[in-house]
């Protein structure tokens, strides 16, 4: 469903000193710095499947989905997104991609999301039939009724990322990108938004890509990850192989209530100190 080939994205920044002097220095003698924000990756997502793709800030999450959804294009190498070339921007295309940035709105501000809902059902062409049954879906799945109502600036975060979510998937996207679906939401939500990403991916058979800071989010969700660093892609397969490659050890804190003499059933203690043995272990 989702092909990626070699793919770089790099972007050409402008610098300057700060201060006045170097702002009139600069409209004459302009430096310019390339970022390589994404750096010859390759992976390939089969139809039906929900893949992490992890990394730490700056790694290159948000411009490769970018680019995935066709709000970029790429430097160099070749994107196929549900058989369509993201950046040519086709309208078919459009109507089967959806993108959550848990950072920024699609919703209106002002007015409810009822309002933004029926934006999107003219947008999308939704028949009112089908539109009518995945907004009843979406409202029960996640306890929406009282919510579409009220204007989207009075609703709490968690109460607005269930609205962008509902915004997003009213028009049945077959390919869903969240990126940071969860960011900022208690637990309790974190859980209510995973069970309903998985829902919809068995009921639709929803092909999705998933960034998250949250390894909840990802052991829950996800059997592959891939993870990116610095543009470049460290590592495609299943999340347990990771686990096992990267942080073969677990650290154990124990809180003792009195000094024990015998330790020798524990693996490996590297400190001790303040009532505590801190022990290294092997997960497997
Ligand atoms: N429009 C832009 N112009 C110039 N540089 C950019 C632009 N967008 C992103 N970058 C740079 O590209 C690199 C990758 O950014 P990107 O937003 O893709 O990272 P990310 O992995 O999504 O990070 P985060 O987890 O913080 O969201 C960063 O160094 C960033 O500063």
């Amino acid at each position: 469903m989702i092909e990626v080939r070699h793919l770089s994205k790099h972007y050409r920044v402008h610098e300057r000193e700060p201060g006045f002097a170097a702002s009139i220095r600069s409209l004459w003698n302009r430096k310019f710095r390339t970022v390589k924000a994404v750096e010859d990756i390759s992976f390939t997502i089969p139809e039906g499947s929900i893949v992490a793709f992890l990394g730490p800030n700056g790694a290159g999450k948000t411009t490769t989905m970018k680019v995935l959804t066709g709000l970029l294009y790429p430097t160099s190498g070749e994107v196929s997104v549900g058989g369509f070339k993201p950046f040519e921007q086709k309208k078919e295309f459009k109507k089967q991609i959806s993108l959550v940035m848990g950072q920024k709105s699609q919703l209106i501000w002002d007015i409810p999301a009822a309002e933004t809902f029926l934006v999107n059902k003219v947008i999308y062409e939704i028949p009112e039939r089908e539109y009518r049954e995945t907004l009843n879906d979406l409202i029960e799945l996640l306890e929406l009724e009282e919510v579409i109502r009220k204007p989207v600036r009075q609703l709490s975060l968690g109460e607005r990322m269930k609205c962008e979510l509902a915004a997003a998937l009213l028009h049945r996207p077959r390919i869903v990108f969240l990126d940071e679906p969860t960011i900022g939401l208690d637990v309790n939500m974190q859980e209510v938004m995973r069970r309903f990403i998985q829902d919809y991916n068995q009921k639709y058979r929803a092909t999705i890509l998933l960034t998250s800071h949250y390894m909840a989010d990802v052991t829950a969700l996800c059997e592959r990850v891939l993870v990116i660093g610095k543009g470049k892609l460290l590592y495609d397969g299943d999340i347990a192989a990771l686990v096992d490659t990267y942080a073969p050890n677990k650290h154990i804190r124990l809180q003792l209530a009195q000094r024990i003499k015998q330790r020798s059933e524990f693996e490996r203690i590297v400190a001790e100190g303040g009532g505590s043995l801190f022990m290294m272990r092997s997960r497997t």
